[in-house]
């Protein structure tokens, strides 16, 4: 025999309630059906005779609603009427009458709510049983008995299961019986609290030591996490009654807590099952499970709406009876303990509350403590509100090292603050508490770090979208399939600006039109209002990406790093900026755990940076730093010919994707001198912008006033440059403007090299960098390779992002 239980959404419809029918009928087995009220029917009766106890005849509207609500399903079942008509109609009047009793003492007891309360599983027992050919109406309150405590009544399950025994002694075929609803001593109606139908049937499937127990709902059993926020949240094949119960105290809805005792001490097995897609597994839930040993946690729930209470005084240290006086006092106003958290210094107590609970929860406390608060051995009693708490549930969990390091270091990697924590000796569950504006993030975090190892999100947010960033854009549009099929990544534009307009999308921008989606959007660009959003979406594994050149842009690295967002920057303005700064943002990102990436900032997609990073974290030491850095002018002097003179090659530069968006400042030699600031620096030397002798070949005064001045003036070097040229050729030599770090110092300028020079032939935009150091000393290490461009200098930046997901 098996008892199935249907909720209250699968008996909510006639097309639904057909869809029971067919469940039923394929079992091949005796089998008891307990049924909920038709979805809704309940809450709509509670609230009527809220409103009938204010005094007024107002439940008029949802008595109508509820009668609605069972004519519309019993014609749609009956084809018009039938007897069900009758007894259905019976009900609703005597809901009616006692609705009417309400209003004219304007008053509701617990006794009459629950007269009332059960009417929806009265009047749905029936509509099935009568669906189902051959079954029969069998009515719970005759043979489930409690006590008086109306609204949540305690079992008397010696007699109960003496009842339940003798009343399906000789049964076969199909039963029909209401969930929720039970009697008292005095044959008065009682009930077993809300989703007390699903604790119906697992008295009778106790009693009778039936071979399954089957709960048929309108998800497909327990969820490794809310599906509303965890999108791949999936369903736990497996769960043990333990694991279950924590799952559904920790705000997992799929079962009522106190459903598990009475199978669990029976050994009978719970299927959890969904009565739209009954070919689904669903969850089975048993004594043991034969679940993976490498995936300790089966699923993490929350709860939101909660308090914190802390009862704080260095008086509280080895006093005994604390906790005890505490705790009585809060049970004697009724506030349930949700969390308890003490450290074993005893100098504070944290309880977390229902928020609602918390004012009465205070003075309860205060009241209890009012001595010790005015000798001062209780300093305070602190409240904190909008939390929520988070579980982790699994018994696997059991002597398994390195849960709990790898929970709380991926929820402080992403900045989010835990309140408190609590973890019982059982080690079945950890809790702890954060603020309810983290909890989306942390469930993502943790469902991710736990349960997706095999697919990893990268939440992007892409700063400029010209000649680097536009790049960047295309290649990971053409990339991103192949790096979630082959290394499971998952690369989400979820936010992106130039200087007119921002958009951000918690899902994801498709890249294809990202541009026009841009454009056509109405925000206008703010930098802070960029970093704010950012921070307000709060979305895990988030990377800020700088695609400018802009010094407002590098500036924002600080708070960006300072809340947990990774940053990965072409813009050379913050590693060269000054050293105090440059150290600042390494030393927040290491503390904060997130990555600051820079590779492009010298060589664009060439491995200069992570290679002198290599060399020196292995124990090498930089001795000198020989390199041409600048892709800009060494186009500029492989093309420069008689006839493309310098301002032309200048330009030519500029449409080539390889300057500056100011070509002035490779002109200028700030580029360069900013990169051998950035590598004598990741070298280890403290070097500033200052130390940096400049030796510029362009007047200064080509610098002074705007950049169309600019343009219009440079062709007036063109002659010197081509006389200086010509003669250059004749000799068989070339220019190249070369950067230099040894003993401290750095200075940067125009170098003739002739045809054995190592410079000499650097074609095109190309850089090269020879490191001579400790252990490559006679023959230095060359670094070689284009220098500049959109699409490697966008390459680079790519491989910074992957970098930053740790695949
Ligand atoms: N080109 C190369 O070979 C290399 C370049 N780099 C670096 O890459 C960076 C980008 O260069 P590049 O792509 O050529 O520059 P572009 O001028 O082509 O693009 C800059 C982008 O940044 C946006 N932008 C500028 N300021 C702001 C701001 N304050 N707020 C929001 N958006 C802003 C611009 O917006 P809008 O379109 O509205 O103006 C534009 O989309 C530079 O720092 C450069 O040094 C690094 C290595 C190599
Ligand atoms: N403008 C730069 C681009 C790379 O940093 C250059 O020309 O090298």
């Amino acid at each position: 025999m098996k008892v199935l239980k249907f909720g209250g959404t699968s008996v909510g419809s006639a097309k639904n309630i057909q869809k029971v029918r067919e469940i039923v009928q394929s079992q091949n087995d005796n089998v008891i059906v307990v049924v909920s009220a038709l979805g809704g029917v309940t809450d709509l009766i509670l609230e009527a005779a809220q409103v009938a106890a204010t005094g007024t005849d107002d439940f008029g509207n949802y008595l109508k609603e509820i009668k609605q609500r069972h004519s519309t399903v019993v014609s749609e079942l009956f084809n018009g009427s039938g007897p069900i008509t009758y007894i259905a109609d019976e009900l609703l009047d005597e809901l009616e009458q006692i609705l009417t009793g309400i209003t004219l003492v304007g008053e509701l007891t617990p006794k009459t709510l629950d007269r009332i309360a059960g009417i929806g599983e009265r009047i749905s027992s029936h509509v099935v049983a009568q669906y189902i050919p051959g079954a029969i109406r069998e009515d719970a309150a005759e043979f489930i008995k409690t006590n008086s405590n109306f609204g949540k009544a305690a079992v008397d399950f010696d007699e109960t299961d003496q009842l339940i025994k003798a009343k399906f002694k000789d049964f076969s075929g199909v039963a029909v019986v209401p969930g929720f609803i039970a009697k008292n001593s005095r044959n008065e109606f009682t009930t077993l609290g809300r989703g007390g139908s699903d604790y119906t049937s697992a008295i009778i499937a106790a009693a009778l030591e039936v071979e399954a127990l089957e709960i048929w709902t309108d998800v497909d059993g327990f969820m490794t996490a809310d599906p509303r926020v965890i999108s791949k949240a999936y369903t736990i094949p497996e769960l043990t009654y333990s694991e279950a119960m924590e799952l559904s105290h920790f705000g997992a809805k799929v079962i009522y807590p106190p459903t598990i005792l009475p199978v669990y001490q029976k050994g009978i097995p719970v299927h959890i099952k969904n009565t739209f897609k009954p070919e689904n597994e669903g969850t089975l839930i048993l004594s043991s499970t034969s679940d993976r040993k490498d995936r300790p946690i089966k699923g993490i729930s929350s709860i939101s709406r909660i308090a914190l209470l802390t009862l704080q005084g260095i008086g509280m240290v080895g006093v005994t009876g604390i906790s005890m006086r505490l705790f009585t006092a809060l049970a004697k106003m009724n506030v349930n303990v949700i969390l308890i958290s003490q450290a074993s210094s005893e100098n504070s107590i944290s309880v977390a509350v229902d928020e609602h609970a918390v004012n009465l929860a205070e003075s309860a406390i205060r009241a209890e403590f009012e001595k010790e608060i005015a000798s001062g051995q209780v300093s305070k009693i602190a409240i904190e509100n909008d939390l929520s708490i988070v579980a982790i549930v699994g018994e696997n969990m059991k002597h398994t090292t390195g849960i709990a390091g790898k929970l709380f270091s991926t929820i402080g990697r992403n900045g989010i603050n835990i309140i408190a924590i609590a973890q019982g000796a059982s080690e079945l569950n950890i809790s702890w508490v954060v603020k309810t504006s983290e909890l989306r993030k942390t469930l993502n975090v943790v469902h991710e770090s736990f349960f997706l190892s095999e697919n990893v999100e990268l939440n992007v947010f892409l700063m400029g979208i010209g000649t680097v960033g536009g790049n960047l854009l295309q290649q990971i549009q053409k990339q991103q399939q192949k790096l979630l099929d082959e290394k499971h990544l998952k690369i989400k534009l979820t936010g992106i600006a130039n200087t007119k307009k921002m958009i951000f999308r918690r899902e994801g921008f498709d890249i294809a039109n990202v541009k026009e989606t841009l454009q056509a959007s109405e925000m206008k660009s703010s930098l802070q209002g960029f970093v704010e959003a950012m921070k307000a979406m709060n979305i895990y594994n988030s990377v800020f990406v700088d695609c400018t050149a802009s010094d407002e842009v590098a500036s924002l690295y600080k708070e960006i790093l300072q809340s947990n967002i990774a940053v990965v920057t072409a813009n050379k303005v913050a590693a060269s900026s000054a050293y105090e700064n440059y150290t600042a943002l390494k030393n927040i990102a290491k503390q904060k755990g997130v990555k600051f990436l820079f590779e492009t900032n010298v060589g664009a997609g060439l491995p200069i940076i992570n290679t002198l990073n290599d060399l020196v974290y292995s124990g090498d030491r930089i001795l000198k730093i020989e390199a041409v850095l600048s892709g800009t002018l060494n186009f500029i002097f492989n093309t420069i010919s008689a006839e493309t003179p310098l301002s032309k090659t200048i330009q030519m530069a500029k449409e080539q994707g390889f300057s500056e968006p100011d070509p002035r400042v490779d002109l200028s030699g700030v580029d360069v001198a900013r990169k051998i600031l950035i590598l004598a620096r990741e070298a280890g030397y403290p070097l500033e912008m200052e130390d940096i002798t400049i030796e510029r070949f362009v007047p200064a005064s080509f610098f002074d006033g705007s950049l169309d001045d600019f343009w219009k003036n440079i062709p007036a070097l063109d002659d010197e440059f081509e006389t200086k040229r010509k003669k250059l050729e004749e000799e068989n030599k070339k220019w190249r403007f070369v950067a230099r770090y040894e003993n401290g110092k750095a200075q940067i300028g125009l170098q003739v090299v002739d045809s054995k020079h190592p410079f000499y032939d650097l074609e095109g935009s190309n850089n090269l960098v020879m490191y001579t150091t400790e252990r490559y000393n006679e023959f230095p290490m060359l670094i070689k390779g284009y220098g500049a461009g959109a699409s490697v200098t966008a390459a680079g930046v790519f491989a910074d992002l992957i970098k930053v997901s740790n695949i």
